[in-house]
């Protein structure tokens, strides 16, 4: 009987493997194509251009701060395999006129040709307590995490779709698959992503676009040192989990999921494992990921539970000590 079973198990995943042709894409050449880059000025989104630049790629850089645009072409262009490679620097806020990206888009298209890759990275962040927040935090992450990646999006869409080919790219993060104290305007913004890209996935599969959703862990960045500023002690004891990573090490990782087109990528263990645990309705793009979901989902929200039950106790000490604090200075 149990080798009956066995033997039924054994044939179900060798099927599921004679048709994974089906569910995998097939990878993009990155040599020739177009890739462009919101927030490729700084950070990640600067590593994920020097990346694809590597990799014989034609790049346009999509930011607000022209000195920062230049200063990043340069950086850039160091990293050239053939003479034709361009870098292409294009000033624009993504987040507050849909009209001026889409001209923008349209100038970048004009010269480099139609966009192969979107990378949807212009984001930033902002932690603090939900009542401490100026209400008007809420409303900035939304339009610039949130609707900065929508705009850009729509502005090539018609084109990969008349194309049937093309990869959109949108960097999220592990706060866009927890929410934790601190991020009660940013998570929802990362969160967002994650609903937008899960259902233009299911538009745009036939036409061979493939979507991504990237969920880096803190990361190195001027923009991580600017949040660094503000982070509430919790935060940062929550976040340090996870680690902080290198921008060049995430953005190889976000790049090669982008050009296999996997839908979910994510960097190291802990991230590995929110990945598998959070993976809900998401499409899947290989059948071992698939597999490995099914196999490790029970056992990861055991280990998550050790986790949650961390961070409640992170948060309960600092608010002890706060108050501890509040009251000694009374006393004084
Ligand atoms: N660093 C981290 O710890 C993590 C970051 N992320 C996400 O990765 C992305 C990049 O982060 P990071 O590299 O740290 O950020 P940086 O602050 O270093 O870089 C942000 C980039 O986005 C551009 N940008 C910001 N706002 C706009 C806007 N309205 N219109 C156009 N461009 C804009 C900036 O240029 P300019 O200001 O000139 O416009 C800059 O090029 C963000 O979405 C962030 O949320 C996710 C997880 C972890
Ligand atoms: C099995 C379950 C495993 C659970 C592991 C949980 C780890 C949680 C750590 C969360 C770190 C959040 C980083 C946010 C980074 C970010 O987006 C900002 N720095 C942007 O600047």
């Amino acid at each position: 009987m149990l080798l009956v079973v066995a033997a039924f198990i054994v044939a179900f995943v060798l099927l599921l493997y004679m048709i994974s042709p089906l569910i995998s894409p097939k990878p993009l050449k990155l040599n020739g194509s177009h890739v462009v880059v919101t927030g490729g000025s700084s950070g990640i989104g600067k590593c994920i251009a020097i990346e694809c630049y590597r990799q014989g790629a034609f790049i346009t850089l999509v930011a607000r701060d022209e000195a920062k645009l230049l200063q990043a072409k340069k950086e850039v262009e160091k990293f050239a395999i053939n003479d034709k490679q361009v870098v292409l620097c294009i000033s624009v806020d993504v987040s507050s006129d849909y009209s001026q990206v889409e001209s923008v888009i349209k100038q970048a298209q004009e010269k480099l040709g139609p966009v192969d890759m979107l990378v949807n990275c212009a984001g930033t962040s902002i932690s603090g307590k939900f009542e401490d927040m100026d209400v008007d935090r809420f409303k900035k992450m939304m339009e610039v995490n949130y609707l900065g990646s929508v705009y850009p999006t729509r502005a090539v869409i018609t084109t990969m779709k008349e194309r049937r080919m093309g990869r959109i790219m949108f960097v999220s993060s592990q706060a866009g698959q927890i929410g934790l104290f601190g991020y009660t305007a940013y998570s929802p913004s990362k969160f967002a992503l994650r609903g937008l890209a899960e259902s233009l996935q299911m538009e745009i599969k036939p036409y061979n676009i493939y979507v991504t959703v990237a969920y880096p862990p803190d990361t190195d960045t001027p923009g991580l040192a600017e949040e660094n500023k503000t982070k509430p002690l919790e935060t940062k004891l929550i976040s340090e989990t996870a680690g902080v990573c290198q921008p060049d090490q995430v953005a190889k990782i976000i790049v090669r999921d982008a050009v296999q087109g996997n839908f979910n990528s994510s960097v190291g263990p802990d991230g590995y494992m929110l990945s598998a645990l959070t993976c809900g309705m998401s499409p899947v793009t290989s059948i071992t990921e698939g597999l490995q979901q099914i196999v490790t989902m029970g056992l990861f929200r055991t280990i998550a539970l050790f986790y949650l039950g961390s961070f409640d106790s992170i948060v309960r000490r600092c608010m002890i000590q706060r108050e501890q604090s509040k009251a000694a200075d009374k006393t004084e």
